[in-house]
């Protein structure tokens, strides 16, 4: 699903107007429509106090609109229009008028006005600013908003949580509404899937409201949102008449005294997703365990018996993972630079892999074009440097990933693979992740994922996205704490199982 920018949001707009020849008010109207219609589906007629708190823009019409629909239908509401600006829209205007011919006044709240009561009971709907807010809410707005979120009331946000900027952090971070649940129009936008600014919302559901076919499908998006749809699109069939040597032979790289367990989750992973032959590099110190631990795996070691001095391969591996518990004493440095000369295809490159790369990065310049690094936040300071906000953490990053050639894994609560200067949001996933070896099991996997054909980008992608579902299937039996990086390797079979089953109706809307 495409992530549109707001200035895209407000392209479709445009475009939907002109080519439907209808105006303005009307997509305002199927936007309230739709919103008061996932109300009544769940609230049927309750009579819950609801208060509508409305700005003076678009999003505050949207509410304005919402409001003659509840009473329309025998809801017992309060309409607040929070008045922060003379500039009022014509829709909100023009909806503004549509309730006073139904004898509804607003309540009017200024600057000097005191904050109405809010129960825990009530519900609210937050529809002070949309995508159009520019700068800092006022501070009685700020105030407002605080005194919203902590009044405990279940909070419906009307398209974002206002307050909530789509292209930057939050200049105040209190002055942002925390949304128990967002219905966003018909695209998802991309401050939802970020630390900033993803921590406001709780839920979130697109409505669509009719936005041009036309426009949303020719127009190109700088971010996808990659749901099941897309990752059966990627799908690599396995073959009747097939063998082992179909699936390629991947080696797993890394390794030292007291961290080859790195070693042994990532090959497992790399098997697990389906590559032919797994072979480990490892010091000595690491022979015994995995032989025992992985029967599958075949084992090469290094002359040291505690870190990687010199790495041979007497094959040409299809896809090689490297860097997992490797460490970055100087010999393994050397030794790390020298495999970097030696290769010419595409390599995964993961911790102190990329540790020794932003140590020296004039070893950048022998990474392989289209070699996939997956940093973890400090990581991927340590290769791009620091960033003001996640917005400039991705520019930073894109035009990194853009001048290396490589395909970059940001790993988060909301992956995100950067290629070519586009940005691919994964959608699985959970906190109980957060923990040790995951990401050692993720570059087993997206090398599993390219020793069997997958183009670097697609490794990336299936393979984040397929590892979160591995995790949500492990967190779904024994919870988020108890997860441990085993489980999620233990669950990829079940992740492929479930990426391959039918959608289900909820899927489907969603495509
Ligand atoms: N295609 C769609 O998705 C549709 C969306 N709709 C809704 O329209 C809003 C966007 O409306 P807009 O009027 O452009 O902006 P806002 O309502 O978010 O903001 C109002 C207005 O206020 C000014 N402003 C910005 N920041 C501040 C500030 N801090 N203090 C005071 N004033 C500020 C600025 O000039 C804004 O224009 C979208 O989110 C949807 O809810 C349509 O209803 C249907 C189509
Ligand atoms: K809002």
């Amino acid at each position: 699903m495409k992530i549109f920018s707001a200035q895209q949001i407000y392209q479709a707009d445009k475009f939907t107007i002109e080519k439907q020849q209808i105006t303005s008010d009307v997509l305002m109207e199927q936007a309230a429509t739709k919103i008061f219609e996932w109300i009544h589906a769940r609230l049927r007629g309750t009579s819950v106090n609801i208060q509508l708190f409305c700005g003076i823009g678009n999003n505050g019409g949207d509410g304005m609109a919402l409001a003659r629909h509840l009473q329309e239908h025998g809801y017992v509401i309060t309409v607040h229009v929070v008045n922060y600006s003379e500039k009022r829209s014509k829709d909100f205007l023009l909806n503004l008028e549509r309730l006073k011919d139904r004898k509804i006044w607003p309540n009017f709240i200024n600057a000097e006005s005191e904050l109405p009561e809010i129960s825990a009971n009530d519900i609210v709907v937050d529809a002070i600013f949309g995508i159009g807010l520019n700068r800092s809410p006022d501070d009685w707005v700020g105030q407002l908003i605080g005194h919203i979120n902590a009044s405990q009331a279940f909070v419906l946000s009307v398209d974002v949580p206002s307050g909530l900027p789509m292209d930057r952090a939050p200049w105040n971070p209190k002055y942002v509404i925390e949304s128990s649940y967002v219905l966003s129009f018909q695209v998802p936008k991309l401050a939802f899937f970020l630390p900033d600014t993803g921590v406001y919302l709780n839920q979130w559901e697109i409505l669509d409201i009719g936005l041009d076919p036309e426009f949303l499908t020719r127009e190109e998006a700088d971010y996808e949102l990659v749901g099941k749809h897309q990752i059966v699109s990627l799908y690599r069939p396995r073959l009747k008449f097939s063998h082992k040597g179909t699936y390629g032979q991947a080696m797993i790289v890394g390794g030292s005294y007291g961290k080859i367990g790195a070693v042994q989750l990532a090959s497992n992973a790399c098997l697990s997703s389906g590559a032919g032959l797994v072979t480990a590099f490892v010091p000595q110190c690491g022979y015994h365990s995995l032989q025992t631990a992985v029967p599958e795996l075949m084992v090469l070691t290094d002359t040291d018996e505690h870190c990687i001095t010199e790495i041979s391969m007497p094959f040409a591996p299809k896809a090689v993972g490297i860097g997992m518990g490797l460490g970055t004493k100087e010999p393994t440095i050397k030794a790390f630079k020298d495999f970097l000369k030696q290769m010419e295809s595409p390599v995964v490159v993961d911790a102190d892999g990329l540790n020794i790369l932003a140590m020296a990065p004039h070893m950048l310049k022998d990474v392989p074009p289209q070699s996939i690094f997956t940093p973890h936040p400090k990581e991927l300071e340590r290769l791009i440097g620091t960033w003001t906000d996640d917005f400039e953490k991705l520019e930073k990053a894109k035009a990194f990933s853009i001048s290396h050639d490589i395909v970059l894994v940001i790993k988060g609560a909301h992956t995100i693979v950067l290629y070519k200067g586009k940005g691919y949001v994964n959608t699985t996933g959970n906190p109980g992740m957060a923990t040790a070896g995951s990401g050692d099991v993720l570059t087993g996997m997206v090398t599993g994922l390219m020793a069997q054909g997958y183009t670097s980008l697609e490794a990336a992608i299936f393979g984040v996205y397929l590892h979160g579902l591995a995790g949500d299937i492990s967190a779904s039996q024994n919870g988020y704490e108890a997860l441990k990086a085993s489980d999620i390797v233990n669950s990829i079979g079940r992740a492929y199982v479930e990426i391959l089953s039918p959608p289900d109706v909820e899927e489907k809307e969603q495509e």
